[in-house]
């Protein structure tokens, strides 16, 4: 990894045209000499919500974590292919893999506040980018942003770990909104929650596409009908003697539900298998 001055990352990921943010291509991903994906192009555009589902082990997760090279901190990880984000490679040898994080923001499937204030929760990544304005006026934007500010303005110097499984992930999310990325990757972000606190996140997701851009694994399949514009779905390759998930269909969510392509999706989406 080479970190590189914030302006040289500024050139590199500067303005690519079009509708197309985020375009990954994943010929080859392996842990070690296990290859966990292969064959996978999942586009990603502007302003819309992408849904990853498939069967446990396709490979949705690993492929969510590419797009913001968030595997890169796993041992053995391997990656032939590319993903390009406003037309430019995130895996080029002079791009900061933590400066693609400031744009491309994550949000986990537990709940994982820091063990701080809900205040400190928010402003952490502001701090870590040195941010120069109103920390405050950052903080309360992120929380409205995130649907908590009502719940909390009067407790913003309580632990984090002091709120509800449901408040606690829209704090992450908060937390993660306050430095403005472009976008969200959402690694099953409510299957921790309650059916109150899902819907609740749900609804935000669809707030939040007024100013990011989402990618979301989910195993809920009426999850991925109500919040995604496009879905990709994934399976498992066994025919090798492997565990190789790979894409098998992407396209738009209420079109792959109603007349998905391929047999094996018709089969998922019908409840064969899960
Ligand atoms: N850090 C890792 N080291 C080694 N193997 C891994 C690692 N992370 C995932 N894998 C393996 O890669 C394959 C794909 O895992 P991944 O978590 O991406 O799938 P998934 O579709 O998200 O699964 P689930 O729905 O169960 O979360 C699995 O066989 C898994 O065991």
């Amino acid at each position: 990894m080479i970190a590189t001055p914030s302006d040289e990352v500024e050139d590199l990921l500067a303005n690519g045209d079009g509708d197309l943010l985020l375009d990954c291509r994943i010929r080859n991903l392996y842990y070690g000499s296990f290859r966990a994906v292969r064959d996978s192009h999942i586009p990603i555009h502007r302003g819309s919500v992408t849904a990853f589902i498939g069967p446990s082990g396709c490979g949705k997760s690993s492929a969510l974590r590419c797009l913001n090279r968030m595997n890169d901190l796993v041992r053995g990880f391997r990656f032939d292919g590319h993903v390009h984000f406003r037309g430019k490679d995130i895996y080029h040898a002079h791009i900061d893999p933590v400066a693609v994080r400031r744009y491309i923001g994550m949000v986990f499937q537990q709940p994982n506040p820091f063990a701080m204030s809900i205040f400190n929760n928010v402003a952490f990544g502001l701090r870590l980018n040195r941010y120069r304005g109103d920390i405050g006026e950052k903080v309360e934007e992120a929380l409205r942003g995130a649907a908590l500010w009502e719940e909390v303005k009067d407790k913003l110097k309580n632990s984090g770990l002091s709120l509800s499984g449901g408040q606690q992930q829209r704090l992450c999310i908060a937390r993660a909104i306050a430095t403005e990325p472009e976008v969200l990757l959402m690694d099953e972000p409510c299957s921790a929650l309650d059916p109150i606190a899902t819907r609740r996140i749900e609804e935000l997701i669809s707030e939040l596409t007024e100013k990011y851009t989402i990618a979301i694994v989910t195993h809920n399949l009426q999850q991925a009908k109500r919040v995604a514009n496009n879905t990709a779905f994934m399976y498992v390759d066994t025919s090798e003697g492997g565990r190789t998930g790979y894409l098998v269909e992407f396209g738009e969510t209420q079109e792959l539900f109603d007349s998905p392509q391929e047999d094996a999706t018709k089969r998922y989406i019908q409840g064969e298998f899960s």
